[in-house]
């Protein structure tokens, strides 16, 4: 795509934000890249209401998928079908096939507490434990009998807290509680709590939209970071953020998935009307 395609589209994005094209950023996809999720045909109701109409859609290994679209078109609902949390939600009903490494995560033999650690999830508002920085981080290792001793599980207290980018920030204050961090540190703490119990996936549902604009960069590259690890799917409401931390865009309305693709792609030459018009603000 020629420079000034690009910065024409990027401009069609937000007209005259600070979008430049270089921030369309995340490095280039790699030619043959491997899914971590195939979901076919995803169909969801509450009650009779449905949420979410024969979504199909693959997120692939380490890249950061982001998920846009109008409020209420299913963004959260499909997020929420990746690590089964939908469960909680009585009237909630699940059809169509979700795999995980080939494996149907809705089949009656999976472990949705084993899912659940193996597909994190951080939310909108930092949720942390009412327990102490430390007790935040190693309460999910020790459930799920990661840390064989003490020694072990400082490491992965430690271990998680670095790759979160927090270690630095809290290492003299582990026993203090997690609630007296700061907004941005707090929700770093609940991206600590969700690496220490080793996931494959993290699922991120509006992670900034509590945080001031310094709190959101700094999650902003700590997304970018943990992607060298891990395979994250973000949902948010700024275009401006998927454009800077996604390599893969789905724009969603009315619970169909209009279009995935690159998230240049996407920001700059969609293929559906819908998508060009949500991208340049005519609705939503
Ligand atoms: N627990 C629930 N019970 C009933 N309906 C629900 C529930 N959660 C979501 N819905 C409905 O499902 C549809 C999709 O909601 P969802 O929260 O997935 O959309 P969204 O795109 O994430 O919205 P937003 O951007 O506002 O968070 C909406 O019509 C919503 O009202």
């Amino acid at each position: 795509m020629s420079v000034l395609r690009t910065a024409a589209a990027a401009s069609l994005v937000n007209p005259g934000s600070t979008v430049m094209p270089g921030s369309i950023h995340g490095p280039l996809l790699t030619p043959t890249p491997e899914p971590t999720f195939v979901t076919t045909n995803v169909d969801v109701y509450y009650a009779t209401k449905q949420a979410l109409k024969g979504v199909s859609l693959s997120i692939y290994r380490h890249e950061v998928t982001a998920l846009i679209g109008p409020s209420g078109c299913g963004k959260s609902t499909y997020l929420r079908c990746l690590n089964r949390m939908n469960d909680t939600i009585d009237t909630c009903r699940v059809t169509g096939s979700l795999l995980l490494d080939g494996q149907d995560i809705y089949a009656r033999e999976m472990d949705v507490v084993h899912l659940r650690a193996r597909v994190g999830m951080v939310f909108q508002k930092p949720n942390p434990f009412p327990k102490s920085i430390y007790e935040n981080v190693a309460y999910g290792p020790r459930i799920h009998g990661l840390a064989s001793d003490r020694q072990y599980l400082d490491e992965i207290v430690f271990g998680s807290l670095e790759k979160a980018g927090l270690l630095s920030e809290v290492k003299d204050r582990l026993d203090q509680p997690g609630t007296s961090l700061s907004g941005g540190q707090q929700q770093r703490l609940c991206i600590a709590r969700a690496i220490a119990v080793q996931p494959e996936v993290i699922l991120m549902d509006e992670p900034c939209s509590a945080l001031d604009p310094i709190a959101t960069a700094r999650i902003e590259e700590l997304i970018d970071e943990l992607r060298t690890n891990y395979t994250i799917v973000i949902v948010t409401h700024s275009m401006q953020q998927a454009a800077r931390v996604s390599q893969r865009t789905g724009f969603f309305h009315l619970g169909v998935l209009v279009e995935t693709d690159d998230t240049e792609k996407i920001f700059t030459n969609p293929r559906d009307k819908r998508t060009q018009d949500y991208i340049t603000g005519r609705f939503g």
